[in-house]
């Protein structure tokens, strides 16, 4: 064997010189000398939530080599516990962004800017997400199609929705609607604390039903407990979703920590050619036969596309780029927002707090799938409302109920360290300064508490992406003026006043549930309950709920903000789309997780209309991702597949 080891060497370093030398680069000035890696026909830029998908739906098609490429490393089972979900927040599982400064808005958090959370990691945000699974209305899509965006009408996406659904809700069971053998778990959260049953009471006791939220033919409007991407009480995110039921396929390559700079284009054709990334601290250049498709999310997406020399052409020139194609990158921003400063005492220990998390009972209770620990960081109910300014002419609701069986001191304000383990560490999550929350809370107070966050359903206030200058590896800057629109301060305002009103209704009368009577920091002279200090509330503790979106906006070439067309193309470039939470031309109604899943798998069907192949679809159902250990690449001491998706892990 050590003789043969020299001539084999020999034998690689030769094949790697001779793929070098057939696969020389040479179209685009910015390649330089960095080596090309190898060749793929589609590669797609970043395994999140719609990455996934694609990735998924792509390799069905036995005769195309997929490289999926994700900066970030592989999940693992404690991202599956959904209790700690804001503590994924505070790991290397997420980028760690936050937005830029604005005066009147996060005045209660750290340098007075809101985290901006992403996942970095195998499953993208799904991997560090609430799981909360919504789809929105009907009418959302039907003005997407009304924009100019043909194929996006509610009819046309809801098979995307519901093809990958696995619904193990028995009541929906029968529900058209909803559909059982797809592979991402829809259940309702195992645990269900008595607090839920008041908040489904009071919503009744004010007129609304108890609805299906993702059923178009019920009522817009009503109270539910959550739907969520969930399989005995464990998270599923994308990876449990789309990449592990689909592992052995051999036209699969997935790059974990491999980081995208720039898509390169050539100027003179305008067509993607290749990827330039970074791996083990050394460039690499990967190049694509067809398509390179960007799944990066709505920050990251924009980011990397204005590197590539696609997007504003004045901003560009700003950081010493020449734009290839002059559009409007990285504007069209949005989000919903909340405020989580709303916190109700109550006179009963049946809330989510830190202690009743650690309890033997409570883990053995995790390893069947129930009890507390299976609370994605608390949330148990939804509902749909009116305020007085919704001025939607369809009747749609404007707010949003997100109710929690707890409340950001339901862990005592406790922080994530070696000495002190803490399952829930809401304030540091979320970023809130001490003195803000001491202002709230007594030190050490371990409440019994819970909260509503209400949230804002269509805002009209829009930010944008920017770069911050010419360095791939510098993050951009993200700006947002959340209360830029009158109407959405006044919306949220109206918003928290309907929750006070409705957790002061009988329903709550045996909890004896208060409002915390204590003044934020910074609105100590803003009478208590009063407009004003509902929105002092808000500018303190402006609360976002991640759904960070919009910024490649999807229109046809008459609209001017569109970067890409309805079929997801960049608009000049070719063979280069962008898919995923981007691509949003308006909010819907709607957590924005479904939504991005949803456009992966859109996306795969045009990609598959525009590269017609005669390849057969792969024999057979795939294997349950549900039965074993599905959730791991492979089991403690079981080797790499030998055949099979190459992981590079
Ligand atoms: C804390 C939190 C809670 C949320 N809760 C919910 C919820 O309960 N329900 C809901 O519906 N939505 C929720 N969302 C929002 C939802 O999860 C996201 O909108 C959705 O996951 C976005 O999907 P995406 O495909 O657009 O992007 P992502 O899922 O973010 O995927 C992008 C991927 O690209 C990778 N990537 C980025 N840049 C590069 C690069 N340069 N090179 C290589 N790879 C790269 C990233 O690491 C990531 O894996 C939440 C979000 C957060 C942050």
């Amino acid at each position: 064997l050590p003789a043969v080891s020299p001539l084999a060497l020999l034998f690689l370093s030769a094949a790697q010189q001779y793929q070098e030398a057939v696969l020389p680069f040479r179209e685009h000035p910015y390649t330089g000398n960095k080596p090309i890696l190898a060749e793929y026909d589609f590669i797609v830029i970043g395994a999140g939530s719609a990455g996934t998908v694609i990735a998924n739906r792509l390799t069905e098609n036995s005769e195309w080599k997929v490289l999926l490429l994700e900066a970030g490393d592989e999940d693992s089972v404690i991202t599956e516990v959904p209790v700690i979900v804001d503590e994924l927040q505070l790991t290397g599982y997420n980028w760690g962004y936050s937005m830029e400064k604005e005066p009147n808005q996060c005045l209660g958090f750290t340098d007075q800017r809101c985290p901006w959370p992403r996942g970095k990691v195998l499953g993208g945000t799904s991997t560090i997400n609430y799981m909360i699974y919504t789809r929105g209305q009907r009418r959302d899509y039907d003005e997407w199609a009304e924009m100019g965006n043909y194929g996006w009408s509610y009819d046309e996406v809801l098979p995307h929705f519901m093809s990958m659904e696995r619904c193990l809700i028995p009541e929906l069971q029968n529900s058209r609607y909803h559909n059982k053998n797809g592979t991402l778990s829809v259940e309702q959260v195992p645990h269900k604390s008595p607090l839920v049953d008041a908040f489904l009471e009071a919503g009744q006791a004010q007129g609304y039903s108890l609805i299906d939220y993702n059923d178009p033919d019920q009522n817009s409007q009503g109270f539910s407990r959550i739907q969520a991407n969930m399989h005995g009480g464990r998270r599923i995110n994308g990876a449990n979703a789309f990449l592990r039921p689909i592992r052995k396929r051999p036209n699969l390559h997935i790059a974990l920590k491999s980081r995208v700079t720039r898509v390169l284009i050539d100027p003179q054709t305008m067509t993607a050619k290749a990827v330039e990334m970074t791996r083990n601290r050394q460039w690499r250049v990967v190049r694509a036969r067809k398509e390179v498709i960007l799944s990066a999310g709505a920050i990251n997406s924009p980011h990397i596309l204005m590197h590539s020399g696609i997007g504003p052409a004045d901003h560009l020139a700003q950081v010493g780029y020449k734009a290839l194609k002059d559009l409007k990158v990285g504007y069209n921003m949005m989000e919903h927002v909340s405020s989580a400063g709303l916190t109700f005492f109550i006179n009963d220990s049946v809330s989510l707090t830190l202690s009743g998390v650690l309890r033997p009972q409570a883990l053995n209770a995790y390893r069947q799938g129930q009890g507390p620990i299976t609370l994605p960081g608390g949330v148990e109910g939804i509902a749909y409302v009116h305020t007085r300014y919704n001025d939607d002419a369809y009747g749609r609701p404007d707010m949003e109920f997100i109710f929690a069986g707890a409340a950001i001191c339901s862990d005592a304000g406790a922080t994530m360290s070696p000495q002190r383990l803490t399952l829930c560490s809401y304030r540091k999550g979320m970023g809130i300064t001490d003195e803000t929350y001491y202002s709230l809370f007594e030190r050490g107070q371990q409440c019994n508490a819970f909260t509503i966050w209400p949230m804002i359903l269509s805002p009209k206030s829009r930010g944008r992406v920017l770069l911050r200058d010419n360095n791939p590896f510098h993050w951009p800057l993200m700006k947002h003026d959340y209360f830029q629109s009158e109407h959405d301060l006044l919306t949220c305002i109206e918003g928290l006043k309907a929750a006070v009103e409705l957790v002061e209704s009988p329903a709550f009368a045996r909890f004896n549930a208060t409002l915390n009577p204590r003044p934020v920091r910074g609105c100590e002279n803003v009478p208590f309950r009063t407009d004003a200090y509902w929105e002092c509330l808000l500018r303190h503790i402006t609360t976002t709920l991640h759904h960070q979106s919009g910024t490649c906006k999807m229109g046809p070439a008459s609209d001017p903000d569109a970067v890409v067309d309805p079929e997801l193309r960049v608009h000049g470039v070719r063979n280069l789309r962008v898919a995923d939470a981007s691509i949003l031309p308006r909010l819907p109604r709607a957590h924005t997780n479904a939504v991005a899943y949803m456009i992966g798998s859109k996306a795969a069907e045009m990609i598959k209309q525009a590269w017609p192949s005669q390849s057969p679809p792969p024999p057979g159902p795939l294997p349950s991702p549900y039965s074993g250990p599905y959730y791991r690449w492979r089991l403690p001491g079981e080797p790499l597949p030998v055949s099979g998706a190459t992981w590079t892990i």
